[in-house]
């Protein structure tokens, strides 16, 4: 008897190819009757394939048309995700609004979540006073690009301490409360339905006593991702054990992912979690990002594959009007350690 494979499609630049695209992960699907393909951007989508499914991290007018004459003539192959739905995620003011739709949920521990205070600057050029665009916004704060569209212009950060720290911003810009964090943020995948949770190295807290002294600005860009070697030249990151460090809860991280994933109409993201160590136990989402690394995520393989698989297999709720869905959340060997009720039905 011959088992139906499945053809997966993938439209993705050169670096995310490299990095999402490993042998393990191609072996993987293959052994479980899915094949991934390249797509030849170069061509048009409708002359490739067949695909059963496509997936991307591109965007603009060409290519959403090209997704859209695709799936005229391949009514049955699903597109993961809709370019509109990612969009909202290229603006750093838009990509955390949506925080707001999700409804708390009770929890044991009490715990809230939220957004950092934060506005936004068209024009720097012709600022001439940032204190009073920001009511009730207190230094530090961090400047960043108000387009977060992967380029490494959109990750270049400015920790602003005094007024003329402004005087370098160029481009229209979010200005965001510097929140004291220990120094550790949670970095939330998610897959669909599952959500994976791990610590990674962040900026370290400013003391109040310090910043008296601290005027203008220091440039930052991607500290979670600073490789161990940058680290180890590093006292404070010498002496910050990730280890000790305790996770968010875990029905607080399941239910803010559940949240984002129905509201936003998305399946792959992940989303940057800090805890105010000010207040304890209330948790801030200050980054959300589309079709992330997830090559970094343990186990990535087997939790990529098993998405395919429930996506081909119209397992994966694609409509998210699923008030008691679950969520999964995936523990370090990719099996599930925990499966939290998705609370959230505000949004189908
Ligand atoms: O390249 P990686 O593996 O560091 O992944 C980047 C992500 O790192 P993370 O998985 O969160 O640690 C990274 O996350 P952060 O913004 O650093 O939180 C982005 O998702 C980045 O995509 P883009 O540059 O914003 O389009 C991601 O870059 P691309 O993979 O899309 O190039
Ligand atoms: N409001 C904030 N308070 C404290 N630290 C922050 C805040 N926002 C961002 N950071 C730090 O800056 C880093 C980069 O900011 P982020 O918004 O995640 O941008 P990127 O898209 O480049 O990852 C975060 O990983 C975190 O270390
Ligand atoms: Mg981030
Ligand atoms: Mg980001």
């Amino acid at each position: 008897m011959t088992t139906k494979r499945f053809s997966v499609g993938y439209a993705l630049l050169l670096k995310k190819q490299k990095s999402f695209i490993q042998d393990s992960l191609v072996n993987l699907a293959k052994e479980r009757g899915i094949d991934l393909i390249k797509i030849d951007t170069d061509k048009p989508l409708v002359d490739q394939g067949p695909f059963d499914c496509v997936l991307h991290k591109l965007h603009g007018e060409e290519w959403r048309e090209q997704l859209r004459e695709f799936l005229v003539y391949n009514s049955n192959a699903i597109v993961v995700d809709f370019p509109d739905a990612i969009e909202r995620l290229r603006n750093r003011i838009s990509m955390l609004d949506v925080v707001s739709e999700i409804e708390a949920v009770e929890d044991n521990e009490a715990a809230t979540f939220g957004i950092p205070k934060q506005f936004v600057i068209y024009e720097p050029e012709k600022l001439k006073d940032a204190a009073s665009c920001g009511e009730g916004l207190k230094f530090p704060v961090i400047a960043k690009p108000l387009v977060a569209d992967g380029s490494a212009k959109s990750h270049k950060m400015l920790l602003i301490f005094s007024n003329e720290g402004f005087d370098k911003l160029k481009s229209p810009t979010v200005v965001q409360e510097f929140v004291n964090h220990g120094g550790v943020i949670f970095k939330v995948y998610v897959v669909g339905k599952y959500v994976k949770c791990v610590k990674r190295k962040s900026l370290p807290d400013i003391a109040e006593e310090k910043l008296d002294g601290l005027r203008g600005s220091l440039s930052f860009s991607q500290v979670s991702n600073l490789t161990s070697d940058d680290r180890n030249d590093d006292e404070y990151y010498k002496m910050l054990d990730l280890e000790d460090v305790a996770m968010p809860p875990i029905s607080l991280i399941t239910n803010i992912a559940c949240g984002l994933r129905k509201a936003m109409k998305l399946h792959l993201f992940n989303f940057d979690v800090i805890r105010d160590t000010k207040v304890g136990n209330r948790y801030l989402v200050i980054d959300i990002n589309y079709f992330p690394g997830y090559a970094k995520m343990p186990g990535y393989e087997t939790v990529l594959t098993d998405f395919f698989w429930d996506v081909l297999n119209k397992k994966e709720a694609r409509l998210f009007n699923c008030k008691n869905e679950s969520m999964k959340l995936v523990d370090d060997n990719g099996g599930y350690c925990e499966e939290a009720r998705c609370h959230n039905g505000s949004s189908g």
